[in-house]
């Protein structure tokens, strides 16, 4: 059942791959040259990422090639949508990769996540040998990631424990809000630490359309440059091959389907979502909104009315 939607993908992912990787705009480019000149005066990297995609779309050509030795911690954020059971599997596989992980979740008042990643990435500077700041006592650390995974929330978070103060970073549901690197952003006076926002924005990387589609799934490209009823063809199909069902009761369907026309017809003429347009004889016609109902689709995954999902579980 679930083979059909990976054929959908298949046939529309070279005209999506090509529209995808123009949208990455300027001020990305701009961005990460910014951020490349920025880096002398940096003691730590915080990369950013979504937890429900903890291996797909994370630019680690910035771990190895860039940020180079620096210390470098990564925060998989919207721990709160993904199932708790995944944490201990994700931390071992993570620490066997060498990697300094820690999961948050920036929507929680009273995450105590956020303290600890604190006084990991003092820590880490400490031990490290500060190379290019001989003599300052600051710490100064860049937040890095793709679009929409919590960066400017997270500093929102430091500075709010740390420093008592209020937002310093604009936050958005839709990707690509952070547009520059701003200058020091002051989360700490003792000791004194200052983080780098970024214009998002390392571009993810992507080595097959599903990539591109988990992407679209969790907001971190724009719905529209996928197609929001290929989106929801996608979950659709990851639904079914990992016997996740619940989307039947949820949609109110007579049963599991990899068909997405169908499921899409009916949740449109559940919710009276209708378009008056004309056919070839320019007669008026009523058809169900289609894109009405895959929005609907995609806004039940991403709200959790789904159930809490990570997309990753196969690669686990
Ligand atoms: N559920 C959940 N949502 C979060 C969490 N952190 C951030 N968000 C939401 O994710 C969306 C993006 O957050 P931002 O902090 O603007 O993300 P960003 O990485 O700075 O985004 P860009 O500026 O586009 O790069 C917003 O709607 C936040 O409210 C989290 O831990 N859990």
């Amino acid at each position: 059942m679930a083979q059909k939607c990976t054929e959908t993908f298949r046939s529309t992912f070279g005209a999506i791959d090509k529209q995808l990787l123009r949208w990455f705009p300027g001020h990305m480019d701009r961005g990460l040259k910014q951020m490349q000149q920025k880096l002398k005066m940096v003691d730590c990297i915080i990369e950013v990422h979504d937890a429900r995609i903890p291996f797909t779309g994370r630019n680690t050509n910035f771990k190895y090639t860039v940020s180079g030795i620096k210390p470098h911690v990564l925060v998989l954020n919207k721990v709160d949508m993904i199932e708790k059971r995944f944490l201990p599997l994700l931390q071992k596989r993570l620490r066997d990769e060498n990697e300094h992980v820690l999961f948050t979740n920036c929507k929680d008042q009273s995450d105590s996540s956020i303290k600890k990643l604190f006084s990991l990435v003092q820590k880490l500077i400490n031990s490290s040998d500060r190379y290019n700041r001989e003599g300052d006592k600051d710490y100064n650390v860049m937040i890095i990631g793709v679009p929409n995974v919590g960066k400017s929330s997270l500093i929102n978070k430091l500075r709010n424990i740390f420093l008592n103060r209020a937002n310093a970073a604009a936050v958005g549901a839709a990707p690509g809000i952070t547009r520059s690197v701003q200058t020091k952003i002051k989360i700490c006076d003792d000791p004194l630490f200052f983080l780098f926002d970024t214009p998002g924005i390392t571009i993810p990387k992507v080595d097959n359309a599903e990539v591109w589609l988990k992407l679209a799934l969790c907001a971190i490209v724009q719905d529209h440059l996928v197609g929001e009823p290929i989106i929801a063809d996608y979950l659709l199909y990851w639904l079914n091959k990992q016997n996740k069902l619940n989307y039947v009761e949820a949609f109110n369907l007579e049963g599991a389907t990899d068909d997405i026309l169908n499921v899409l017809v009916q949740i449109a003429k559940q919710q009276n979502k209708v378009l008056k347009m004309r056919n070839t004889n320019n007669e008026y016609v009523i058809k169900p909104d289609l894109t009405h109902a895959a929005k609907y689709v995609i806004k039940s995954f991403r709200n959790g009315t789904l159930g809490n999902i990570m997309l990753d579980e196969d690669l686990l």
